[in-house]
């Protein structure tokens, strides 16, 4: 029985400090911990129940909305305070304190709306560091962490995985390539969690230039998919998963793009056409 009180933290303050908290599933948890939570973790593993709620919340805060947990940001005004210091799962600590932003562009769009195929061809033409969130996990579910199959599991059901995450992925990405480079980030934030943890993580290491919508209908979405599936040995280029993936974005990503435009921060085009012709329009309306 997991603890409502851990069930709606997130992010939680424990003795002062504070942690992101996700809830997994009924029987687990995954944790963004330091010592004390590892506690906790071994606690819910132990069955911890319903009767130890109360101590926990007696030692626990959830912090009031806007303290860590942002609501959507105004990115360019870079939020975050320098202090915030956080250490993910493997004990990496996301703050490099680097006085180089690097430049960000968000590449956002559906199931094989063309994110992957068009900032690959701005990478390799035009200088671009391409960053694809779902590559970073796909390798990080191969990989021997303790995240590996977890992230399995999400992928092959189309869900998206906690935020610490994919910002401890893509940090990591980024400071390897250098900050002082010009990134696309393709498929991600997918939702207001990613978006926060863009934010606690990650925002204050970058400017955010420009987020890109690349826009085309389902069922092309889905054509494309299916296709890819016939040799891509993905576990989520099926029907299935697609539905899944599919309203993802329509439920979830798609407000993120809103509120985007709401700040004048979208280019968006169509991907009917060719590659090419969708390059060319793409590399046209990028601003760096
Ligand atoms: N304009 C296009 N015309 C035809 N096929 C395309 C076009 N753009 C992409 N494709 C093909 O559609 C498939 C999906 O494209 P891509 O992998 O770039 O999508 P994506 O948005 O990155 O998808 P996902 O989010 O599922 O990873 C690829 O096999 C790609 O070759
Ligand atoms: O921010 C993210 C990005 C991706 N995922 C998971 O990966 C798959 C595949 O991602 P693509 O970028 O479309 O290749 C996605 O369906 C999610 O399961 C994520 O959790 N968070």
């Amino acid at each position: 029985m997991i603890p409502e009180v851990l069930k709606r933290a997130q992010p939680l303050e424990i003795e002062g400090r504070s942690f992101g908290v996700t809830c997994v599933s009924k029987e687990k948890l995954y944790i963004s911990f330091r010592k004390v939570l590892r506690v906790l973790c071994v606690l819910m593993v132990l069955g911890f129940s319903q009767a130890n709620e109360t101590k926990l919340e007696n030692m626990t805060k959830i912090l009031p909305k806007g303290e860590t947990q942002m609501g959507l940001p105004n990115c360019q005004e870079g939020i975050n305070s320098d202090s915030q210091k956080v250490r993910c799962a493997n004990n990496t600590e996301l703050d490099g304190n680097t006085d180089i932003k690097a430049n960000a562009t968000f590449v956002l769009g559906g199931p094989g709306s063309g994110k992957g195929t068009l900032s690959t061809l701005l990478a390799e033409r035009d200088g671009y560091i391409h960053l694809s969130v779902g590559d970073l996990l796909r390798e990080e579910q191969e990989s021997s962490s303790e995240e590996s199959e977890l992230i399995k599991e999400y992928i092959k059901e189309g869900k998206l995985v906690p935020v610490e995450i994919p910002c401890r992925l893509l940090l990591k990405a980024m400071q390897q390539n250098g900050m002082s480079n010009k990134f696309l980030i393709d498929g991600f934030p997918r939702n207001q969690e990613n978006l926060d943890g863009w934010v606690q993580y990650i925002s204050k290491h970058t400017n955010l230039v420009q987020v890109v919508y690349l826009d085309v209908s389902k069922e092309v979405m889905l054509e494309r998919v299916l296709k890819r599936g016939e040799n891509s040995g993905r576990t989520d280029d099926n029907p299935q998963t697609f539905e899944k993936r599919y309203n993802v974005f329509k439920e979830q990503t798609m407000k993120i793009i809103d509120y985007f435009k709401s700040k004048n921060m979208v280019f968006q085009i169509s991907t009917y056409g060719s590659v090419e012709k969708n390059y060319l329009k793409l590399k046209k309306g990028l601003v760096v």
